[in-house]
C-alpha cells in the first residue's frame, strides 16, 4: 500500500465531499433525552463551532441549557450561533479563543461566568492532529499537537476549577480524547497528548473531589465529522474497515454521551473513560487507514 509521507489538506479543494451531520440533522435528529433535561445548566464547549462540539451544542440547547462555545475561527462560531438560533430561537455565547493561550483561556472563563451567571459543565472538545509517521514529525508539528491537546485542555481545566473553588460551586469536566489504548500508528503525537489527558483526569477526579468537581473522558473511535478533511480520501475509505461493525460513528453518538455525563445520570461517574468506537478497540488492526506492506508480508497475525 502506498502511503503519503505528508498529507496537507487543501482548504480550496472543492472536489472533496462535505462530511459530518448537517445543521438540519442537528436541529431535528431524535434524541433519547427528555426535553428539559439540561434546563438551568450552563455549559461551555471548546471547539463547538464544528463536528462533535457543534452537535453537543445543538443538543444541549435543545434540552434547555445555556451554552457557550469557543474556537479559533470566529466565522465558524458565528455560523454555528446563527444556525442554533434559527433552529431553536436561543442565542448561544461565542468567544474566539485559542486554548493554547492561557491568558485567553482566563478571559474566556471570566466571560462565561459574567454572561451565563456561572458554569456547570466544561466540555474540552477542541483538538486535533495531522497524520504522519512519528519519525518524520517536525519539532513544530509535535509541539503544535501537544500544546493543543494536552496543554490547552489543561489550561481550560485548571482555570475552570480555580473559579469553582473560589465560588464554592460544584463543577463537571468532560474531556474528549481518543481511543489510544493500543496506540495508533501515524497519530503518535495525539496518542501521547490524549494519554496525558486521560491520566490527568483520573488523578484530578480524586484531587478535586473535595471541591465537588467531577472529571471524566470520552474516547471516540472513528467518528465522521468535518475534521475528516485532515485525512486523504484513500485513508477515509478504509476507516470503517478497521471496525467490527464496519461503520463509522457520527457526531450525535458522542453528543448524547456528553449529555449523559452532563445530566444528573452522570452524578456518580468520576475518573472514568467512556469509549465510543463500535468495538474497534477489541478487534482488528491498529492502523485505521491500512498497514504498510511490512506488516502484510507473510500474512499479519
Ligand atoms: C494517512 C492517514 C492515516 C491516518 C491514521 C491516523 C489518524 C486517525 C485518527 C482518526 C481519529 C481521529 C480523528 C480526528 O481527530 S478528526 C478531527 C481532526 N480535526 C483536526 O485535526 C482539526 C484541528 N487540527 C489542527 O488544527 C492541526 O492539525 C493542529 C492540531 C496541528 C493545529 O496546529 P496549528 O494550527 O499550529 O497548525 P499549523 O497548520 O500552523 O501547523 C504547525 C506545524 O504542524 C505541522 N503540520 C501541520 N499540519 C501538518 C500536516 N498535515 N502534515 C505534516 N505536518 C503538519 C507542521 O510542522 C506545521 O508547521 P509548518 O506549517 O511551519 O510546517
Ligand atoms: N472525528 C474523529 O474520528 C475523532 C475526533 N477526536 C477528537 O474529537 C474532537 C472533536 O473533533 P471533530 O469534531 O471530529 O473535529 P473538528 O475538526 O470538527 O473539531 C475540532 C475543533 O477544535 C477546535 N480547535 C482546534 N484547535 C483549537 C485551539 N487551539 N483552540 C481552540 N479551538 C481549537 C476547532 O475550531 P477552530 O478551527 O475554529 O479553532 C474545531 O472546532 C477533537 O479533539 C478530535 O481530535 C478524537 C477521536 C476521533
Amino acid at each position: 500500500m502506498s502511503r503519503p509521507k505528508v498529507f496537507r489538506p487543501d482548504p480550496n479543494d472543492t472536489t472533496r465531499p462535505k462530511r459530518g451531520l448537517t445543521e438540519d440533522d442537528l436541529a431535528s435528529r431524535e434524541t433519547v433525552f427528555r426535553d428539559d433535561l439540561l434546563s438551568g445548566q450552563r455549559i461551555l464547549i471548546t471547539g463547538g463551532g464544528s463536528g462533535m462540539g457543534k452537535a453537543a451544542a445543538f443538543l444541549a440547547v435543545r434540552l434547555g441549557a445555556s451554552v457557550a462555545i469557543c474556537g479559533r475561527d470566529e466565522e465558524k462560531l458565528k455560523t454555528t450561533q446563527a444556525a442554533i438560533y434559527e433552529a431553536t430561537g436561543t442565542e448561544i455565547l461565542t468567544q474566539s479563543t485559542n486554548i493554547r493561550d492561557p491568558e485567553a483561556v482566563e478571559e474566556l472563563i471570566a466571560t462565561v461566568h459574567d454572561r451565563l451567571g456561572g458554569l456547570d459543565t466544561l466540555v474540552n472538545n477542541a483538538g486535533g492532529q495531522f497524520p504522519q509517521d512519528a519519525i518524520d514529525f517536525t519539532r513544530k508539528g509535535w509541539l503544535a499537537v501537544i500544546d493543543t491537546n494536552l496543554n490547552g485542555t489543561w489550561w481550560m481545566m485548571q482555570e475552570a476549577a480555580k473559579r469553582w473553588r473560589t465560588d464554592g460551586t460544584p463543577g463537571n469536566i468532560i474531556n474528549i480524547v481518543a481511543n489510544v489504548e493500543r496506540g495508533m500508528p501515524q497519530a503518535a503525537h495525539t496518542c501521547a497528548a490524549r494519554a496525558g489527558v486521560i491520566y490527568l483526569s483520573k488523578t484530578l477526579a480524586t484531587e478535586w473531589a473535595p471541591l465537588n468537581v467531577r472529571v471524566n473522558c470520552i474516547g471516540p473511535g472513528v467518528i465522521e465529522t468535518e475534521g475528516f478533511v485532515m485525512y486523504p480520501e484513500e485513508a477515509l475509505k478504509r476507516f470503517h474497515q478497521a471496525n467490527p461493525m464496519k461503520q463509522r460513528g457520527n457526531a450525535w453518538d458522542v453528543a448524547e454521551a456528553i449529555t449523559y455525563l452532563a445530566s444528573p445520570a452522570g452524578r456518580f461517574i468520576n475518573g472514568d473513560l467512556i469509549i465510543i468506537d463500535g468495538g474497534q478497540a477489541q478487534w482488528g488492526v491498529v492502523w485505521p487507514a491500512g498497514m504498510p506492506d511490512y506488516f502484510n508480508e507473510g500474512g499479519a497475525a
